[in-house]
């Protein structure tokens, strides 16, 4: 029986306050969370959102205890995950492979190799398909393969996304199931997905299929949850975390919970759709903002499904995963990372006339050198604004 490694993927989170302003770093290093027409400011750029938004992002940490507990919680439903699938007679390891922070992807690929591991089954802890989220993950380990020769030689199974996997469709229509049943009025309760947001260009322009699959995901769960329960719900589905000054997709959890407001809607069950683990935008985002949100807007009742966590049947879901793509055909990192239509992911460099894409670029990185400048100007004190007296 071949060795299977299991390598989760997920994003990773700060653990202590001192982490959240490296972690940020990191994120907005990422030219799949920002993406900038002249690759050499992203690292600038990246130092300086994280600088201006690690006070906000520390508060909201501190609020929920001093950090993340996306790294616990990701480590306890790897273990669950092995140790189901070793039960099932699969000589199975399970590996978490963070983007932003520890254990980073390159480390947990180490640990493959140490191991001595002979195939790899790649399950991104998003249950849907992004390019900001399993896609850049997708991205960093093609880059560590195209590096090193001997994790190249590793037979690889990547699993896209399963956001209409029954197991985890099951698993979220149970536990909504179990908050309707401690309603006042099950009935006729209101059922509020709140799914993580992605800048609306991300789906227009770049082809991400994310928004698609959130839409698809929520019907199915309420056609599950309504067999469960045996009547139909109200059901809502919004964006949340919006981060930066882009339109993202709409509407925007907050709008949407006002709205529900005035629509006379009294009592919320509020199901965070694209998490599979607690972590700050469930803690402090849902719980604490939102909840204060939709009591002024004159929600009187405002529950919160909890995260799946290590669930039993989203954990058996998880190894369903696993064995089907070990009974399928190898899946690399190119054909799972791929978009279903190719439009502008990077914008084109050939200069044309008139108000186009060309121009927009090329205003893009005069607006970009600008403001690099003006920068540096302000951080070392010398440069022609303050020759000309302006600064
Ligand atoms: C499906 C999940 C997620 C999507 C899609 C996503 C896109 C996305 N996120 C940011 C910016 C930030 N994300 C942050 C933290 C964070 N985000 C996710 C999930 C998705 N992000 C997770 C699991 C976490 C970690 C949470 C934890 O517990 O630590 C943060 C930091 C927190 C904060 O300051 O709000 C930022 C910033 C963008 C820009 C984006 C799409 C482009
Ligand atoms: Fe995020
Ligand atoms: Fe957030």
């Amino acid at each position: 029986m071949a060795r299977v490694g299991v390598l989760l993927l997920n994003l990773g989170g700060p653990e202590r306050i001192e982490d959240v302003g490296p972690f940020l770093y990191n994120l907005f290093s990422d030219p799949e969370i920002i993406r900038l027409p002249t690759p050499a400011l992203q690292k600038p750029l990246a130092w300086l959102i994280s600088t201006l938004r690690s006070g906000k992002s520390k508060e909201a940490y501190r609020s929920i205890g001093g950090g993340s507990p996306l790294r616990r919680i990701t480590e306890q439903q790897a273990r669950e995950l092995q140790s189901r699938l070793r039960q099932q007679g699969v000589d199975a390891t399970s590996y978490v492979a963070m983007r932003y922070w520890h254990p980073f992807t390159e480390s947990a690929v180490g640990d493959i190799k140490a191991d001595g591991v002979e195939e790899v089954v790649v399950l991104p802890l998003y249950p849907h398909f992004s390019i900001s989220t399993s896609g850049s993950s997708f991205r960093e380990l093609q880059r560590l393969r195209q590096a090193d020769p001997a994790f190249r030689r590793l037979p690889i199974r990547c699993i896209r996304s399963w956001y209409d996997h029954p197991g985890y469709i099951n698993a979220m229509a149970g536990l909504i199931a179990r908050e309707i049943g401690n309603c006042e009025a099950p009935d006729s309760a209101h059922i509020f997905f709140s799914a993580h947001g992605v800048p609306k260009s991300y789906v227009e322009e770049a082809g991400d299929p994310y928004q698609k699959e959130i839409e698809a995901c929520a019907a199915l769960v309420m056609e599950r949850l309504e067999q469960l329960l045996g009547h139909p719900n109200p059901s809502t589905l919004a964006y949340q975390s919006r981060v930066g000054p882009v339109e993202w997709l709409k509407p925007y959890t907050e709008d949407a919970l006002r709205e529900l407001g005035e629509q006379g809607v009294q009592e919320l069950v509020v199901v965070p759709i694209s998490f599979v683990s607690e972590h700050i935008e469930t803690l402090e985002e849902i719980d604490i903002e939102y909840r204060e949100i939709a009591t002024e807007a004159g929600i009187s009742h405002f529950r919160r499904v909890p995260a799946l966590d290590t669930d039993a049947t989203f954990i058996q879901g998880l190894a369903d995963l696993v064995h089907e793509a070990m009974a399928g055909p190898e899946v690399n990192l190119d054909m799972a990372a791929q978009l279903p239509k190719k439009v502008k992911l990077y914008p084109q460099d050939k200069w044309a006339w008139g108000w186009n894409n060309s121009s927009e670029v090329w205003n893009g990185r005069l607006a970009m050198v600008g403001f690099s400048a003006f920068l540096l100007e302000l951080l070392t004190g010398h440069g022609p604004l303050h020759a000309l007296g302006l600064l």
